[in-house]
């Protein structure tokens, strides 16, 4: 029997982790009545959902019915088991039984498509509890979805599954390295199925289990490129060169390039010589492979490049710094710089209204010279980044520190914009909360006293006017008293 069967929770206290959601599921298995929702367990596969509901099933002396996946669940055989079962009592004719649907997320996948509609019957006409357990709380039906309890279950955290991988190799007499179950663990991403299953893979056959054994046995062993490229440079490969270059993934040309870009770490320039040679032979099967689209080619070109170079490199060894192609890299620079001239040249033919080819052969020249003596102001007007600005002015240097100089004027522009816009809405709120307030105060009282600060203040404000506004103020005084009089 696998482990993680054989070590299976048999009980709610033996269950790792999720200590709300078994109280949750306690408390409505001790309280339920006909009239209780069916209770829904969702959550990541492997942590517990199936083995809680067996478990408080016997915890409560309940029977259990399981209907999962692998059950034809359609609508009829749904109502007959299920149903049945929830309409009449337990077989002994005292106790519960527990309606069990795992998988409840997967009933669309059902050749019947009443599946979902029959579970929501079901939990309608039911007398007796029933579970719905999901990994997937919105793949379930939203039917069935409202109808339940929900309670969730979360992934375990590596500390607490740590515990029980001990106990398990103390059960099946393991002497077990702390770090090697901590790694098992956090490995796990919170799966203690998974952390479980692994633990057994790697016990299998040992009464001892130490964390080396563990990232040995996790070590992908394939070959890569840069194990290929060292031991055909090394003077003593340990394994056949082909047999390193059937692992590595990569095509024959690309395994080429590799290994005529790493040919300058040979000391020896007759060794390099050599090495072109092989090189350039292994390059005229792959041509030929591609004409003939004979592939059985490819393996005499393979085995040429390999051999040829490691007879010519013999003598070299010690540590190597294998590097990818130097080739991959100019190509990327010159890609690079081709999509910068495409764009400064679009960017200058826009706002000189001409075309781009045009830019090109009559005005490129006399602009960067321009440019030269103004560059700030070109790469402002045009909009130009370092690369741009490089091409037009031929010095990275100036490029560089003419734009990050752009570069941070904008930023302090944005920076003081957003400042001006807080300074501006606090000021609002400000004046909205005093206009509030003023709102709130009682209406001042007809009489107005003359002593009062606020008649002082008034009053001194007049007395402030210039003659003129005076004047105008007491004209319109007596427009407005003319009117009273006139509405009097
Ligand atoms: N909380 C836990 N405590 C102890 N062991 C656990 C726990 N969760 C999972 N296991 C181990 O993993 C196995 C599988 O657990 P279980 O079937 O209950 O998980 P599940 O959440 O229902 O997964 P799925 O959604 O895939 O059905 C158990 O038999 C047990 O060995």
């Amino acid at each position: 029997m696998d482990w993680a069967e054989k070590y299976r929770p048999r009980h709610l206290t033996d269950l790792v982790g999720n200590k709300e959601s078994i109280r949750q599921m306690l408390t409505w298995a001790q309280n339920w009545t006909t009239d209780s929702e069916p209770l829904l367990l969702y959550g990541k596969p492997g942590i517990g959902k199936t083995s809680a509901a067996n478990a408080l099933a016997t915890d409560m002396n309940w029977d259990v019915v399981e209907l999962n996946a692998s059950d034809q669940r359609t609508k009829s055989v749904i109502e007959r088991v299920a149903g049945t079962s929830a309409s009449t009592g337990s077989l002994l004719g005292s106790g519960r039984k527990l309606i069990l649907l795992d998988e409840a997320d997967n009933l669309q996948g059902n050749a019947d498509r009443g599946g979902a509609r029959a579970i929501v019957d079901v939990i309608k006409k039911a007398s007796q509890p029933i579970v719905l357990i999901a990994n997937d709380l919105y793949g379930l039906d939203a039917a069935i979805r409202t109808l339940c309890m929900k309670v969730q279950f979360r992934a375990a955290q590596a500390r607490t599954i740590t515990p029980r991988l001990k106990e398990i190799c103390i059960e099946e007499g393991i002497t077990c390295d702390i770090s090697a179950l901590d790694d098992i663990s956090g490995r796990s991403g919170g799966d203690i199925r998974s952390a479980v299953t692994m633990l057994y893979a790697a016990t299998i056959g040992r009464s001892e289990l130490l964390s080396d054994d563990l990232s040995t046995s996790r070590k992908d062993n394939r070959s890569t490129i840069f194990d290929l490229v060292a031991a055909t440079l090394h003077k003593n490969p340990t394994r056949p060169l082909t047999d390193i270059a059937f692992e590595v993934d990569e095509t024959p040309d690309t395994e080429l390039q590799w290994i005529e870009g790493n040919i300058g770490l040979m000391k020896d320039q007759g060794a390099i010589c050599k090495a072109y040679q092989a090189v350039s032979r292994a390059d005229e099967y792959l041509g030929r492979t591609y004409k003939t689209q004979y592939y059985t080619l490819w393996r005499y070109a393979t085995a040429t490049m390999l051999l040829g170079v490691n007879d010519a490199a013999f003598g070299t060894g010690g540590f190597m710094k294998i590097m990818p192609p130097d080739r991959w890299r100019r190509m990327s620079t010159a890609k690079r710089q081709k999509s910068a001239r495409e764009q400064l040249l679009s960017r200058l033919g826009r706002t000189m209204h001409m075309a781009a080819g045009t830019v090109r052969s009559g005005y490129l020249m006399p602009i960067s010279l321009l440019a030269e003596h103004n560059a700030e102001e070109y790469a402002e007007e045009f909009s130009l980044d370092t690369d741009q600005l490089d091409l037009l002015i031929q010095d990275s240097d100036i490029a560089k520190s003419i734009i990050k100089k752009i570069e941070d004027r904008k930023k302090e522009i944005e920076k003081e914009l957003k400042k001006r816009e807080k300074e501006e809405a606090k000021a609002a709120q400000k004046s909205r909360k005093v206009a509030e307030k003023q709102r709130s105060l009682p209406a001042p009282s007809k009489e107005v006293k003359t002593d009062s600060p606020t008649a002082d203040h008034q009053e001194k404000q007049e007395t402030e006017i210039n003659p003129d506004e005076k004047s105008s103020k007491a004209e319109k005084n007596r427009s407005q008293s003319t009117l009273f009089n006139f509405g009097g």
